[in-house]
This record gives C-alpha cells, structure tokens and sequence, in this order.
C-alpha cells in the first residue's frame, strides 16, 4: 500500500527511509558523526563544573592554589575549544556525507524515471519532474544538516546539560524541566499554524518550473498565438501565490516561534534567579548559580536551534516525501518484471508472421475503448501502411506494439512470441521506432544516429546511407562529427527525420515503425524516404503510420483503421476498387488538395 503523503507522520516515514537508503554506504561515517557529537556535548558540558569548582574552592575562599586555578580556567577555555573545532569537523564530515547522498539519490531519481511507463508520462509535468532530481533531491541534503547536525547536536547537548543541572542542585533542575513542556506546545503550535503554507509553498515552487519549462517548450507557439501576455499573467499568480504562502510560513515564525522562545527565556531565568532569592545564599551557592545561568542558555539554544529548524525540516521532509513517491512509482511492466530471455523468446520462428494480432481490444481509460476486437496477421519482410481518420487509433496500435502500454497477454505475438515473453534487450534490438519529432539531441550526428549504443563508425554510415542522410551529413562542416544544435536546430525537418530514419535503422530491427514520419516533409525529402523504405522491402518489416498515402502508396498491405475498428485492408490499387469506401475518399480528398 501506498504511504499517504498528505499525511505528515506518512512523510517523515517516507523522508527518513529514502535517507536511510540513500546513505547506506557512509553509515560509518553517521556512526562516528554521533560519537563526535557526543564528546562535544560532554566537553561541554564540563567548562561549567570547572568554572563552578574556580569560583565555589578558590575564588570566594581566597584559596589561592595558582596552578589549581590555572588548569581550572585553561579547562574552561580549552573545553569550549575543542568542542568548537569538534563541531566544525563534524560539519565538514556531515556535508560530504550530504553531498555523497544528494549524488546517489539523483542518480536513483534519473534512472527510475527512465524506466518508467509510457503511460506515467501522460500524467507528469515535465517541470515538476525536473524539480524532484533537481530542487527536491537538493532538499534533502538540508535534511541532513538540520536532522543530524543541528537537530542531535542539540539534543545531546540537551541532555548532557540536564545531567550536569540535576549533578548540581536536582531541585532547581526539576525546576527547569518542568517548564519545558511550554516549549514542546510552542512548537506544536507552531508546527500547525505553517505545515500547511509549507507544503502550499513548495507545490507552487514545482508549478513554477513546471509554467517555465512548459513556455519555453512551447515558445513558438505561445508567441504566435500571441499569448505572451496571458501566460504572463497565470505565472504571475501563481508566482504570488507562491510568496503569500512564504509570507504565511515566515509569519508563523516571526509572530510565534522566536517571541514565545525569547520569553521562555527570560521566565527561566527568572524562576532559577527567585529560587536563589528564596535560599540562604552560602559562598558555595555562587558558583552552582553562575554554573546554572551558564547552562540556561544551554538548555534554552538547543530548544531555539531544534524548534528553528522546523520550518526548513517541514520543507525536506515534503520534498523527500515526494522524492519518495517519484521512486515508489513502478517502474514500466518490462523493467519492473526484468525478464531473462525465456526458451520460446529465443526460438523466435523464422516462419512466423513478423506481427499476429489476435482480438486485441485496449482502452486508456476504463469504458472508453479505442481499440476494438483488432486481428491482423503481417509477414515478414512486409512493408504494410495504417490509415485512418484522427483519433482512430493508429498511434494507439503502435505503441501497444512498442509495449508503452501493456496489451492484454497473448494477443500481440512478434515472430511467433507473445509480445510479454520476449526480453527487453532483445525487444528493442528488433523493434526500431521513427517517430512523427524525430527528437534530436543536442549532440553530433554521429552520437544522435549512436545514441548510446556504441556503434562503429561502419554501423553508422551504413545507416546513414540507407536513410539517404549520408550525403547531407557528409556535406557538414565537419561531417559525422558536426553539432547539430539543441533539437537539431541545424537541420531541416527533413533531414531531422532521415537522421531520425538512420538511427532505427542503425540497430539492425528486424521490424521497422514509422510514426508519420513524412507528415511534416517536403515531397522531395518524403521521395527519398520512400525509396529508402522501398530498398528495406524483404529485409525489415516495415510499419508505416502515414496521414500523406503517396507514402505508403506502394505498401504491400494498407490497414484502414475507423473507430479502433479495421474496416478496410489491401493494396493500394484494391482500395481504391471499394466505392465510397473510406480509403477511396481519403485519397481522392488528397488528390484534390494537392
Ligand atoms: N495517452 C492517452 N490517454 C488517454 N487517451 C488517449 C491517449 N492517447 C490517445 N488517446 C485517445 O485514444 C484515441 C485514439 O488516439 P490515437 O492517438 O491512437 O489516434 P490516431 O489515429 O493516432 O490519431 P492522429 O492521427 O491524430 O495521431 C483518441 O480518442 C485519443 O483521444
């Protein structure tokens, strides 16, 4: 079951597990973290007793045993010291350790989201998700700072100050101790008035990267439809909101928090000095009261440090809550289930269709069938086109052929495998995807055609011929070797898409989909690529999505997709035999267009 992260407790579990798992190779460094600690806070602990034993043996009673008083005061300096420098190692230690931590939790974060299914990304802002492996996994390393630093730190301090009091004079601790609960409601206040502007606050924080990174995505757009001044307006309330929330959390803390503490304070000290007031002082007394004002304000810091923190620890606990939830999320059924090779996976018949649907039906959302009742049957080596009004499911029918959505199990077999059985490298080894935005990287034209799969320099040239780009990318100013700038900029959207071409073609599928890849091409470029598909014909089975037919035109097979029914299928020159038959009339509208 899922931790619910609305639910504060829900987060902190959720928080401190990610932490655990995210420094489990330094734990021996949060061991000696707490050991160091620890003697910081003895050390500290002692400067008063020493000051105490100056005052109470030596000063008042004119005992003046110098070396005595000299080791007392050099005990009370040097203590003080070395627990400062003690702490400053501590830091040091402790911000590696952060560090090392927010590296490996980035790293989890970008792998996972990798792995994720198609069907996660319909539903992710691009901005927000950016903001958890950036902004979020940055969050917890204050976490670390405040949870382990600041927060045991002063806990231990805490104690080792109540001891040395109850040491001293166990009534006056008693004393203090029992208005502690004061502070204890302080903080629950105040904990209750801003935990929800917090978590208002970093939500809003999200949705601005998200308004950022959508605008410029979509800038030529937004410019054009002249919507700079309402896209303006959405950020500048969302960026208001986002302050009014700050406001509320900064409120809490400059209305309740510091006030009620620096009150807390002064109250203390009041009772601890009335309490005096009502003894008969004696010379010794002096020495435990300077001991205990010493120690008031350290039973008071650690209270203002811890109580202090709240407000940033509110922030990383919801950022790492959802850092959580982001790698809670199950990776895509093929990686999740991390399938070995099976026997029949590897038999792969060589006689068997490259592609056998069987009455797949497939909706996105429950009761809203796309798909319905589809069988089909594509040999090998076919070179087979799908048509179809918007909206009637051919990108559907693809991206259930590239597992992006699980089909129901058996009725999608490639070369005689159930499409679930076949494993995952050898499944993207044999299905090359061209997709409608070829999606370039901001690379070479080697390292877009590679792409990570460390190709030789033959692999890749002979893609590249057989996409018809090597010419082109031969002409660049420095071939292979050229940036082609973000997105590709440098290129034409054709030559975009033949790059797109070669680098399907690059790994040696056996089956190829084209995701109308010629629907934003001149009819120059889309001539060359219908050559490059004809050349393919008998070699790769080949899956052409494609609103322009002159594309598939010469196709073995034409599929004509209506409703998520097939209605129509054959040849192009047996299509165009049905009277009023949907194919005909597309292809005649397109005649007339052009
Ligand atoms: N990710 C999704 N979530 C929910 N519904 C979707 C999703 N993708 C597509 N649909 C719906 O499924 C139906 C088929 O869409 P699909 O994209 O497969 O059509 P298409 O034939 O490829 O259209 P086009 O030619 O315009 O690309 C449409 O009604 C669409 O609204």
């Amino acid at each position: 079951m899922k931790p619910d992260i609305q639910n504060p407790r829900g987060q902190l579990r959720q928080a401190l597990s990610l932490l655990r798992r995210a420094a489990l190779p330094d734990q021996h460094h949060l061991g000696w973290a707490v050991l160091w600690l620890v003697a910081a806070a003895l050390l500290e602990v002692m400067g008063p007793i020493m000051g105490k034993a100056l005052i109470d043996e030596h000063l008042l009673p004119h005992h003046l045993d110098w070396p005595r008083m000299a080791a007392l005061l050099a005990g009370v300096v040097l203590t003080g010291w070395i627990a400062s420098g003690l702490r400053y190692l501590q830091l040091v230690r402790l911000s590696g350790l952060a560090m090392r931590s927010v590296m490996r939790l980035r790293q989890m974060v970008y792998t996972h989201v990798l792995l994720l299914p198609m069907s996660f990304f319909d539903r992710a802002i691009t901005g927000q998700l950016v903001s958890r492996v950036t902004n979020d996994t940055e969050a917890v390393k204050s976490l670390y700072i405040q949870v382990l630093f600041v927060m045991l730190d002063s806990t231990i301090v805490l104690i080792g100050t109540v001891c040395a009091m109850a040491f001293l004079d166990w009534r006056l601790m008693l004393i203090v101790l029992a208005l502690l609960p004061a502070v204890l409601l302080i903080v629950w206040l105040y904990q209750r008035w801003s935990a929800p502007a917090v978590t208002r606050a970093r939500a809003l924080r999200s949705e601005i990267n998200g308004q950022m990174a959508e605008s410029i995505g979509g800038m030529s757009v937004l410019q054009a439809s002249n919507a700079e001044a309402r896209f303006g307006q959405r950020f500048a309330k969302t960026n208001q909101d986002h302050y009014t929330a700050r406001l509320a959390e900064l409120r809490a803390n400059a209305w309740l928090l510091r006030p009620a503490l620096d009150m807390f304070n002064i109250i203390l000290l009041g009772a601890v000095i009335f309490m005096f007031g009502q003894r008969q002082m004696t010379a010794t007394e002096v020495g435990i009261l300077y001991a205990f004002i010493s120690y008031l304000a350290r039973v008071i810091e650690p209270l203002i440090q811890i109580t202090m923190q709240f407000s940033q620890l509110q922030q990383s606990v919801v950022a790492s809550a959802r850092v959580a939830t982001l790698l809670e999320e199950g990776a895509a059924q093929e990686h999740a289930s991390n399938r070995a090779s099976t026997g029949k996976a590897a038999a792969n018949d060589s006689s068997a269709p490259a592609v056998s649907i069987s009455h797949l039906n497939f909706a996105y959302n429950p009761g809203q069938p796309v798909l319905h009742d589809l069988s089909l049957e594509i040999p090998q080596g076919d070179f087979v086109g799908i048509v179809g009004h918007t909206g009637s499911g051919k990108s559907t029918l693809l991206s259930l052929l590239l597992r992006f959505y699980p089909a129901p199990h058996g009725s999608i077999l490639m070369h005689g495998v159930p499409l679930d059985d076949i494993d995952n490298e050898r499944f993207r080894a044999e299905v090359g995807l061209v997709p409608q935005d070829p999606f370039l990287l901001a690379a070479s034209a080697r390292e877009n055609i590679d792409m990570g799969r460390s190709l030789t320099q033959p692999q890749i040239e002979a893609a590249a011929r057989a996409a018809h780009a090597h010419d082109f990318i031969a002409a660049l100013d420095q071939g292979y070797d050229t940036p082609l700038g973000e997105g590709g900029s440098r290129l034409s959207v054709g030559q975009k898409q033949l790059i797109a071409i070669a680098r399907a073609l690059a790994g040696a599928p056996r089956i190829l989909l084209l995701d109308e890849a010629t629907s934003h091409i001149d009819s120059q470029t889309e001539q060359i690529v219908q050559v490059a598909l004809d050349e393919l014909r008998g070699k790769v089975t080949v899956i052409a999505i494609a609103h322009r037919l002159s594309t598939i035109r010469d196709a073995n097979r034409i599929i004509v997709l209506n409703h998520g029914r097939i209605t129509e299928t054959g040849p192009h020159e047996q299509l165009m035999q049905i009277d009023g038959g949907l194919y005909q009339r597309l292809y005649l509208l397109q005649q007339l267009a052009a």
